[in-house]
């Protein structure tokens, strides 16, 4: 291992640059050469690389985004593209890979490893949606739960004072980690969420049943699914059956964005440094992670393929201390 490259893939997480700080640094003191990949899978597939040395990484751990910038990129998702790829890793003399990004970021290593003989390969699990198995936590997550926590704490103001019912949409294309626990920190009355079914009747009758007990005001918060905006149709059925005014809030991409927080510096900086560590052991085709507090290597292929689940105690209190 003599040469490596860095990249961000899918959607920025903060939390990316202490990452790519982390692992530049790491590679530095073992020698090792370092060129950042720039724009994901689009720099991948041309072979769009800067050299990254100790100045190009100076006085980014507190910025969000990702300075090597990021992409989601069609070519990848075609066996030719990949291929591509294979051939522009060769170009750039590239010995190992590390990939910061999301379950289709791996999925995509995943099929580049098995179609071509290439680099070493090792993922670092970087989304805000955290939905990536073989890890607790991804990158990025922390940061933009606190920011829609942030936001349900603003809502709630004006929520108690006009005496309304609120639906506040969070991200979480296919999971609902940041709706569960936005809405555990920010006391929400009801989640909907892609790992159950939205029941119209369900959401009515909990929020109907703390009127009843004297609530005037309620938080509900949605995962957008696969449907962004699918609070909008949510609010409009609820309201109707209640009979009760609703506004709606999408946080979007405000979520993405912004400092990280110091549990994403931390991880960002821990798993950075794991991964140019798992590289010069000469493991390739995994993902390094935190579980229980301990590093862990994990498949590329399971990372995708395995659901990570949600807390399953978080759901279980959710249910009162939501009433
Ligand atoms: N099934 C797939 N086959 C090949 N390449 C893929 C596949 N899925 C994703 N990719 C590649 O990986 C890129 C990043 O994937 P995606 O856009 O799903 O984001 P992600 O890594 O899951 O991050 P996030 O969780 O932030 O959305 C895609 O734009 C594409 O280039
Ligand atoms: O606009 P973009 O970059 O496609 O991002 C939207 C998606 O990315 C995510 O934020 C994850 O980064 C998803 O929750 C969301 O569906």
């Amino acid at each position: 291992m003599k040469r490596i490259g860095i990249l961000t893939s899918g959607g920025d997480a903060p939390g990316m640059n202490a990452c790519i700080r982390a692992a530049v640094r790491t590679a530095l003191a073992h020698d090792l050469a370092v060129v950042g990949i720039r724009r994901g899978y689009a720099g991948l597939v041309t072979g769009d690389a800067v050299p990254l040395d100790r100045g190009a990484i100076r006085n980014i751990i507190h910025l969000g985004g990702t300075v090597l910038e990021t992409s989601r990129n069609p070519d990848f998702y075609t066996e030719e593209g990949r291929r591509r790829a294979a051939e522009a890793i060769d170009r750039m003399g590239l010995d190992g890979i590390v990939l910061i990004g999301g379950e289709g970021t791996f999925h995509g290593a995943s099929l580049l490893a098995a179609e071509n003989d290439t680099a070493a390969l090792v993922g670092v699990p970087g989304s805000i949606d955290n939905d990536v198995y073989g890890t607790d936590y991804c990158i990025g997550f922390d940061t933009a739960a606190n920011c829609a926590v942030q936001a349900i704490d603003r809502i709630r103001d004006t929520a108690r004072s006009h005496e309304r019912l609120f639906f506040i949409e969070v991200m979480g294309r296919t999971a609902g980690f940041l709706a569960l626990e936005s809405g555990i920190a920010g006391g929400a009355e009801e989640l909907v969420i892609p790992e159950e079914d939205l029941s119209i009747a369900r959401i009515s009758e909990r929020i109907g049943a703390g009127f009843t007990i004297g609530k005037k005001s309620a938080i509900v918060v949605v995962a957008e699914g696969k449907t962004p905006g699918i609070s909008f149709e949510i609010a409009k059925e609820v309201s109707e059956r209640l009979d009760f005014d609703s506004r709606v809030v999408v946080l979007g991409h405000l979520q993405r964005g912004g400092p990280p927080t110091l549990r994403d510096r931390v991880l960002g900086s821990l798993l950075g440094a794991a991964a140019v560590e798992a590289l010069l052991e000469g493991r390739s085709g995994c993902m390094v992670g935190e579980v229980g507090g301990d590093l862990a290597c994990t498949p590329l292929e399971e990372t995708w393929q395995k659901k990570k689940p949600l807390n399953e105690n978080l759901r279980r209190i959710f249910l009162f201390l939501s009433e």
